[in-house]
């Protein structure tokens, strides 16, 4: 598959974007006119600078309100055309992107868009130079992509195709089906974007709001199934308007986009594969895109560890143990130690640790074939995570999150290898009944607000986690805009949180991260670990009345709960109860118990949970 990208979807100079593509690994670029006004470079020495980095120019690009227009206007259009036909041929660039005109076009007909197409086409053949009509959702009278292209069949010129944008062709609700039907030929480019669903006005929404293939809500996978059932051949290239993005890490950007290329080729070959089983599907019209497939991500199992890295903190341990977890032992050749109970297990690693606040710094993921889920990951160009193992010692292989989290992969179905090589040193150990607590039920990762997008597709992709509709959970310093991942048959669940930024008005809060741990029966854990001496999050007292306002409990459950500080959520499947330590630097557990086939996290207690452990993070200030 030939790969591209647009100027405009990155930060930086042009000759900044253009590196970043080239490092990526892009075939060509689409160039933003903009981009090049505000270059010092000569076009001659853009194209030297292309060539250099084995980049091809796919695309110039835009040139506006071309159409529809008077006489008098035409002139102009094709005065202003002459100019950019000149600059293309310093530039080395053939296709010239025509956007449906927004802003002049005064006649609505189909035959004089058609003529004038034409009239653009002749003068563009003079310079070797072909022009794609694209049809902006906000085009003044062509505004689909249909009709679009049936101007492009009546103009019937040689030099004069169709342009595809996924974003204007979904955001509207088109159908981008009648593409499987386009002659292939006719169509010139394609550019493809994602979105968030998002209610607002088509304009705005496409010049701030979109994103990388995958990373959105739009039927992208749909439009390019019918893209490469037409039988198109040419480069597919991304273009995306974000204002993230344009202040974001050109490289690592670049990088992102063609990860979102990888994956959505690996989709649709999936869709292809699987239509060609289909009786009655009738023929797969050959894919002359070259797509190709990866290792099939097969669905993880369970979280078979979560890693909590800290410089030492006694404070941990205590929860750890008041919690009902045993220490198993200390590794062999690193700072780590494990603890576990039942199929839940922490490891706690003061390797490198900066500080002594623990943060979560790494999940074991429990897959069937590591090796193809690792194989998976890298081809996705995951960072593979450097590490060191001695010759005796299992060989785990893990990649970096988009947050910096190192994902290893273990094999599922088995107890696991590695932790044999953590030795119980003969430390005096209290006795370790255990609360009941089974496994990790879910992690909650705190998401740098400019890589949640990124994050957004790489779960899915990498790890074959499904991505819930977002959430806001009002916080007394912000919106936490909460993004929860989980696998079909929920066995992992991965909870992403952008935190409100930092620097406004608002007293600063913690921000902190949380490990939940599934038990069998919350009332006998909690009251085992209050007895443990265990200091839990306290909840307020409205909180518990309104619980009998909104579920109708029963005068004692409410009581009791109160008396424990656990929260209750209900649905239509099953209950869910569950309670929270106190904040631990920036991390806290919590212990949940579910009940019958509830999916949730508890959305409702969540602002509760915040605003309480934002008084107790300012009780010490108060105090003084
Ligand atoms: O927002 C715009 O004007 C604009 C310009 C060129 C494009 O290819 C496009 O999709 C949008
Ligand atoms: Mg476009």
């Amino acid at each position: 598959m030939r790969t591209a990208i647009a100027t405009v979807c990155l930060s930086g100079t042009l000759e900044d974007k253009l590196d970043a593509c080239a490092a990526a690994g892009f075939d060509g670029v689409e160039i933003f006119e903009n981009d090049l006004i505000a270059s010092p470079s000569r076009p001659e020495d853009v194209a030297a600078r292309c060539a250099d980095l084995g980049l091809s120019i796919d695309l110039y690009q835009p040139f506006r309100d071309a159409d529809l227009v008077t006489d008098d206007r035409f002139a102009d259009t094709l005065r202003r055309a002459g100019h950019k036909f000149a600059l293309m041929e310093r530039l080395g660039a053939r296709l010239l992107l025509v956007c449906s005109n927004v802003a002049t076009a005064t006649i609505d007909d189909d035959d004089l868009a058609a003529e004038q197409l034409s009239a653009l086409g002749d003068a563009a053949t003079g310079h070797g130079i072909r022009l794609a009509y694209e049809a902006l959702a906000w085009g003044r009278y062509v505004n689909d992509y249909r009709r679009a292209h049936r101007i492009v069949e009546l103009a019937g010129h040689p030099a004069v195709g169709t342009c595809l944008d996924s974003f204007h062709i979904l955001s509207r609700g088109h159908d981008p089906a009648a593409i499987a039907g386009f002659d292939p030929e006719r169509i010139f480019f394609l550019q493809l974007a994602d979105a968030p669903a998002l209610g607002m006005d088509v304009l705005s929404w496409s010049r701030h709001h979109r994103v990388f293939p995958g990373e959105g809500d739009l039927p992208v996978v749909a439009l390019f199934d019918a893209v490469v059932a037409s039988g198109y051949a040419g480069p597919v290239s991304l273009e995306i308007f974000n204002d993230v993005f344009r202040q974001s890490e050109t490289r690592r950007t670049a990088v992102a986009g063609l990860r979102s290329l990888i994956a959505l080729a690996d989709t649709t070959a999936g869709h292809r594969a699987a239509a060609t089983r289909t009786p009655g599907a009738g023929d797969v019209r050959p894919d002359r895109v070259g797509l190709t497939a990866l290792p099939a991500v097969t669905p993880p199992t369970a979280l078979g560890f979560a890693e909590v890295k800290t410089s030492g903190n006694d404070h941990l341990e205590r929860v750890l143990r008041q919690l009902g977890f045993g220490y198993v032992g200390t590794h062999q050749s690193k700072p780590v130690t494990l603890w576990q109970q039942g199929d839940a297990r922490i490891v706690i690693n003061a390797q490198d640790a900066a500080s002594a606040d623990p943060l979560i710094s790494a999940l074991g993921v429990d897959v069937r074939r590591p090796i193809d889920a690792a194989d998976r990951a890298h081809r996705l160009l995951a960072e593979a995570v450097p590490r060191t193992q001695r010759v005796d010692e299992e060989a785990l292989t893990a990649v970096r999150a988009p947050d910096g989290t190192e994902i290893f992969f273990c094999q599922s179905g088995t107890a696991p290898a590695w932790a044999a090589e953590f030795h119980h040193d003969g430390r005096s150990e209290g006795e370790h009944p255990g609360l009941g607590i089974r496994r990790i039920d879910h992690v909650n990762l705190v998401q740098p607000w400019q890589h949640i997008d990124e994050a957004r597709l790489f779960y899915p992709s990498a790890l074959g986690l499904t991505r819930w509709p977002t959430l806001d959970v009002a916080g007394p310093t912000g919106l936490v805009q909460s993004q929860v991942m989980s696998s079909d048959d929920a066995s992992v669940r991965v909870v992403l949180n952008v935190n409100p930024r930092v620097g406004g008005d608002a007293p600063s809060a913690s921000r902190p991260e949380h490990i939940a741990l599934a038990c069998d029966d919350i009332v006998l854990a909690a009251r085992a670990a209050c007895a443990a001496g265990i200091v839990l999050l306290p909840i307020p007292q409205n909180y518990y009345d309104d619980l009998q306002a909104r579920f109708g409990l029963d005068e004692k459950t409410v009581a009791q709960l109160r008396e424990l500080n656990v929260c209750y959520d209900r649905d239509e499947h099953g209950e869910f109860l569950h309670f929270y330590t106190e904040t631990i630097g920036e991390l806290y557990l919590e212990v949940l118990e579910r009940r019958g086939d509830y999916r949730g996290f508890g959305a409702a207690d969540a602002p509760v949970r915040m605003a309480a452990q934002f008084a107790l993070s300012r009780a010490p200030a108060a105090a003084t």
